[in-house]
Formats: structure tokens, sequence, C-alpha cells
């Protein structure tokens, strides 16, 4: 069994996650925890390329099948070489994004189907799941506006789709955190980064004190 915690940030883009959770692991750094921070599709050389092949704004042919596969490989490879060696030991994995993001993306949003979409990964996963997952919540127009906002924010192939296709995933994700009450929590990503920060947090170490 993983002596470690696994915790995932999840929601709409621009709400917020790559920054709070950047501040979190800071942090709990200073506090003592040992803190593995990452992202997904990423975190390791295999997944950082196949990020590049995904994400690239020039790939308008890629097949959506082709996408949920891409992703579902390199989360694979993420867990294998990275996630879960750090769980074994014992750290604290804060991790960008996982098998969330394609349940709702893929199998919501790009309407591919959620039990296709959950087949491919819980082939990818086998039983590695997150002891905690948040969900920043945020309207789609508030979360675009802000990448637009910041000229230094990556704009990828998929922030480039329709309003339409981030209702879609703001509304997926809305239904999987009805669906798992106990691992997803919902916050607020409409604050202030201090706010926000300050609920993840609570959540974090309420996680942390069971362990
Ligand atoms: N609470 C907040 N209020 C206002 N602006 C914010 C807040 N949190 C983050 N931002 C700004 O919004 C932009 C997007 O933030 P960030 O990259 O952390 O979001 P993200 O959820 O990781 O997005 P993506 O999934 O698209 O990568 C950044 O310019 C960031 O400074
Ligand atoms: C893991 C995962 C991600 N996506 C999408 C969500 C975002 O549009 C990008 C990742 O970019 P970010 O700036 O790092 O958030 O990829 C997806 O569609 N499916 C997934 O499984």
């Amino acid at each position: 069994m993983n002596k470690g915690l696994f915790i995932t940030v999840e929601g709409p883009e621009g709400a917020g996650k790559t920054t709070i959770i950047q501040l979190i692991a800071e942090e709990l750094q200073t506090e003592g925890y040992s803190v593995i921070l990452t992202r997904e599709p990423g975190g390791i050389p295999i997944a950082e390329k196949i990020r590049n092949i995904i994400l690239d704004k020039a790939h308008t042919e890629m097949d959506p099948k082709t996408e949920a596969l891409l992703y579902a490989a390199a989360r694979r490879q993420h867990l294998v070489q990275k996630v879960v060696p750090a769980l074994e030991k014992g750290d604290i994995v804060l991790c960008d994004r996982f098998i969330d993001a394609s349940i709702v993306y893929q199998g919501y949003a790009r309407k591919i189907g959620v039990e296709e979409v959950l087949a491919i990964n819980e082939f990818a996963v086998e039983n590695t799941m997150p002891n905690l997952t948040l969900y920043f919540d945020i309207e789609p127009e508030i979360g675009l506006a802000r990448i637009k906002k910041n000229r230094s924010s990556e704009v990828n192939r998929l922030d480039l789709e329709g309003l339409s296709f981030h209702k879609l995933v703001r509304e997926g994700y809305l239904t999987l955190a009805e669906q798992f009450p106990n691992r997803i929590k919902k916050i607020d990503a409409n604050q202030t980064v201090e706010e926000v920060k300050k609920a993840a947090k609570a959540y974090i170490m309420d996680c942390v004190q069971k362990r």
C-alpha cells in the first residue's frame, strides 16, 4: 500500500489551478512536508513530448479518439515513472489534472462517451486513484478571459475550442463532483488567489491529518 497522498486539481481553463498549487506546494515544503508538484499531460520527458503533440495548435486534424489515447498513454508513463514511486516513498503528490480531465474533456465535451474513456483510462491507471481531488469551479467566460489577459499564459489547441465546448467541460466537472462527493471537493475559483488558496489548503490539510 502507498504511504503517500495523491492529490489532483481539476477545472476549466484559467480556473487558477497552476497558480494555487504552486503556492500550496511552496507552503507545504516550508512546513516540512515532502511534496512533488507535477502536471498532466507531462511531468516527465516522454509525457511532455506527448503533451507537445496533443496541444500543438497546428494539429487541427487530430482525431478525438487519438487524442484520448494520447492522454491515457502520457498518464500511464507519468504514473509509473513519477507518481507511484513518490507515493511509495510517502510523498505528497500534487498533480495538475488527472483522469477526471479525460472523462470530462474527451468523454463528455468531445462526446466520445464517458464509459469508453473510462475503460481506456482504467487500463492506464490500474488501481491508482487520487485520495483527494480539488475541483476549481469557474464560469468558462471568466477563466478564458484570465488566460487572454495574461500574454505569458500558454494558449493551446484545447483553449481555442469554442465557448460551447468549454461550457460542456464545466458541466461535466459539476456532474462528476456531484457523483463523487467524498473524493472531489468543489471550490469557488472566482475569488481572490488568497481566498482560493485558503479553501484548497484546508481540504489538503484535512486529508493530510487523516492519513
Ligand atoms: N483567483 C484569481 N483571480 C484572478 N486571476 C487569477 C486567479 N488565479 C489565477 N489567476 C490568473 O489567471 C491566469 C490563469 O491561471 P492559471 O494558469 O493558474 O490557471 P489554470 O487553471 O492552471 O489554467 P489552464 O488549465 O488553462 O492551464 C493567470 O494569469 C493567473 O495569474
Ligand atoms: C490531462 C488532460 C488534459 N486535457 C486538456 C485540458 C487542457 O486544455 C490541456 C492541458 O493544459 P493545461 O494548461 O496544463 O491545463 O489539456 C484533456 O483534454 N484531457 C486530459 O486528460
